[in-house]
């Protein structure tokens, strides 16, 4: 094992052209890892704190970086990331800002797998991970927090549920995002890119289900192969805790309405995939609609668990949702980020790895859904930043079967 000699930190662009955080990681015997911090716009409200890129830097090369570097081996993520839980010293990365740890913490693992000479993928899942791919769940169609005048449904997103293979997986998805913008062409409706690189029109939801619908059908027919689709309702962005209601376009639904409306929706459009059906403080109405559709779709809670293994409990105390969304930055580290996954799948919850609305060229997602066996990754359908995410999957899947 090798100890880490540097640690470097920068302010780097991320997708919507604000600052965020890289870092370098060098070895003692020349290993070298980088890594960026991604940055959600629908944040949950139990995330980890990211701070002022400046002042996040800051704080990390006075508390995190005299503690690793000459001082950690770097192949042990778990001290790395021990050690910038310390070096913070609160619960939350309020010290040196979760932009700072995620940033070290991929960076350091990066440069373990360097050391190695191994992908990044085989370091932190081991010798015999990398045969299952995830399915990419392909944002096509959003609004709410990552785009204005558009759906109040955050994002609709291409499941292909029976692609052979990631590759088939990944070109299904891109297809069913041209496929969506033609069919808006015919409607003659205007669309713009959302954050995501999802159409944005100005329609409704009910028309974006239809349109929605009717490209996923029609790429399945020429790809052969089932697709299906999914919702990020991103409902605690709706959510009004005074009238106690959530709030669309042109309509507001009461708790138990809106988990009626949820489960006509899996129904009605047989749903593989609904995220935050409901607010992120409702753990008892994401158990009575897992109860509900829990048997037919995946209900999976995102600003309800962020990443966090003590929020996890508590919902599978409850029943609450069959899946959790795992984003490293929501939670700060990678061993933050495995331990989420491994209680989910203790427990029967489907570990879906995702990417955060405003991103940067990194890939580390890409190796941690296949390092994890995760059965899902949210990581878009378009877009540099997305697409570097999913041609690692495409290289990953090569590299794997010797292609
Ligand atoms: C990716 C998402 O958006 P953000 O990064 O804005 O939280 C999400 O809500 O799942
Ligand atoms: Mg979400």
């Amino acid at each position: 094992m090798t100890l880490v000699s540097e640690v470097r930190l920068r302010q780097i662009l991320d997708s919507r052209g604000n600052r965020t955080v890289e870092a370098d990681v060098r070895t003692e015997s020349g290993g070298f890892g980088r890594a960026a911090a991604p940055s959600g716009a629908s944040t949950g409200e139990y995330e980890a704190i990211e701070l002022d890129p400046s002042e996040a830097i800051a704080s990390a090369r006075e508390h995190a970086v005299p503690r690793l570097e000459g001082k950690v081996f770097v192949g042990d993520q778990r001290d790395v990331d021990r050690t910038l839980r310390a070096a913070d010293g609160t619960d939350d990365f309020s010290e040196i800002g979760a932009n700072s740890a995620v940033a070290i913490s991929m960076a350091a693992a990066k440069a373990a797998a360097d050391v190695l000479g191994a992908p990044l993928y085989q370091h932190l899942g081991g010798a015999f991970r990398g045969e299952e791919s995830p399915t990419p769940l392909g944002n096509v169609v959003g609004g709410g927090e990552h785009a204005a005048d558009a759906t109040a449904i955050q994002e609709f997103l291409s499941v292909p549920v029976g692609a052979p293979n990631v590759q088939d997986a990944v070109f299904a998805n891109a297809a069913v995002h041209r496929e969506v913008h033609d069919l808006l062409a015919d409607r003659d409706i205007a669309a713009g890119k959302g954050d995501e690189g999802a159409w944005a029109p100005s329609i409704d939801d009910e028309e974006a289900f239809e349109i929605v619908q009717a490209a996923t059908d029609s790429v399945a027919d020429d790809f052969g192969f089932e697709i299906r689709f999914g919702l990020d309702v991103a409902a605690a962005e709706m959510y009004d805790e005074d009238d106690e209601e959530y709030v669309y376009r042109d309509t507001t639904r009461s708790t138990d309405e809106q988990i009626e409306y949820v489960a006509e929706l899996v129904d009605e459009y047989d749903l593989a995939y609904v995220e935050d059906p409901l607010d992120e403080d409702d753990y008892e109405g994401f158990a009575e609609l897992t109860e509900k559709v829990g048997d037919r779709t995946l209900v999976c809670g995102d600003d309800l668990f962020v990443t966090n293994v003590k929020r996890l409990e508590t919902g599978i105390e409850q029943g609450a949702a069959n899946s959790i969304l795992v984003k490293p930055n929501q939670i700060g580290t990678l061993s933050d980020a495995v331990d989420a996954v491994e209680l989910a799948v203790e427990n029967g919850y489907q570990p879906v790895i995702s990417h955060r609305s405003g991103e940067t060229e990194d890939t580390t997602i890409a190796h941690l859904a296949v390092a994890t066996g995760a059965p899902y990754i949210k990581t878009g359908a378009v877009g540099g930043e997305r697409t570097a995410k999913l041609n690692e999957l495409i290289r990953i899947e090569q590299n794997v079967s010797r292609l």
